[in-house]
């Protein structure tokens, strides 16, 4: 089989991109997803992602983890794909479209692609950390000396502990700058390592961040290793809406590959 693939990536976390709308990528096979995202056999990415047709929205985004399986939403992998969508002409000013987490709106300004993430209204707070999920779970904690705080060690002993256990869930380690930026690096699960940028794992810290009072501002700075992000929302009642996830997605480079 040829596969004929785009490689994009937002603030670093890289994804393989096919465009799916002929139904031409066999959606079962495991092996090939992983060997495709292989960064030694395969074009190498921290997952890869299916633009396809949808009935009720611009087009459906489907996203599998390196390791080939299907997971939740991906925050970084949906400015991606809005990129790519705006680059294979399917919308010009705004774009709705669907995901494993449902309905998304987004559009592309000054080169930064605006997505706005589901309502987050259930928020777990523990003594050293916080857990909620913004389209994927998240784990949040404070470290000092973030810089060289050992986050695939720590990042796995946490994804695979309790309460997570297999399942599992991404891991956010955060160091405060200022009143509204923070600096975060995150242990994603399915890739199970560190990735230079995670757009669920930043929302989760910006409204983990307003929620325990460290932050007052509604719109908040994220520094991670590949780059900057921003995300702002409104708290109404319990509720964080209109949470949007703002940062720059790029198209690296495109291909085919047999396999
Ligand atoms: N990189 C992502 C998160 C992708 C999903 C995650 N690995 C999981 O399985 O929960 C992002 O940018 O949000």
């Amino acid at each position: 089989m040829t596969v004929k693939f785009y490689k994009y990536q937002g603030t670093g976390n890289d994804f393989v991109i096919v465009d799916n709308r002929q139904n031409v990528f066999d959606k079962n096979d495991t092996k090939r997803i992983k060997f495709l995202c292989d960064r030694r056999f395969g074009i190498g990415a921290d997952g890869l992602i299916l633009l396809e047709n949808d009935n009720t929205s611009d087009f459906k985004m489907v996203y599998y983890n390196a390791d080939g399986n299907e997971s939740t939403m991906c925050g970084n992998g949906g400015r991606c794909i809005v990129a790519f969508a705006e680059f294979l002409g399917i919308f010009k000013n705004t774009t709705t479209f669907n995901a494993i987490d449902g309905m998304h709106t987004a559009k592309i300004e000054d080169n930064l692609v605006y997505l706005q993430m589901k309502d987050v209204d259930t928020i777990q707070r523990f003594s050293t950390h916080h857990f909620l999920d913004t389209g994927s779970p998240h784990h949040v904690q404070f470290v000092e000396d973030l810089k060289t705080f050992n986050v695939k060690a720590e990042g796995e002993k946490i994804r695979y502990g309790a309460p997570y256990n297999q399942a599992g869930s991404n891991v956010n380690f955060v160091e405060k700058i200022n009143q509204n930026t923070f600096a975060v690096r995150t242990y994603e699960r399915g890739v199970e390592d560190e990735t230079l940028s995670c757009g669920t794992g930043v929302t989760a810290v910006a409204i983990a961040m307003y929620d325990s009072g460290e932050s007052t501002s509604n719109t908040i700075n994220l520094n991670v290793e590949g780059g900057q992000l921003k995300v702002s929302f409104d708290k109404v009642g319990n509720t964080y809406k209109n949470v949007m996830l703002i940062g720059p997605a790029t198209q690296v480079f495109k291909g085919e590959i047999e396999c």
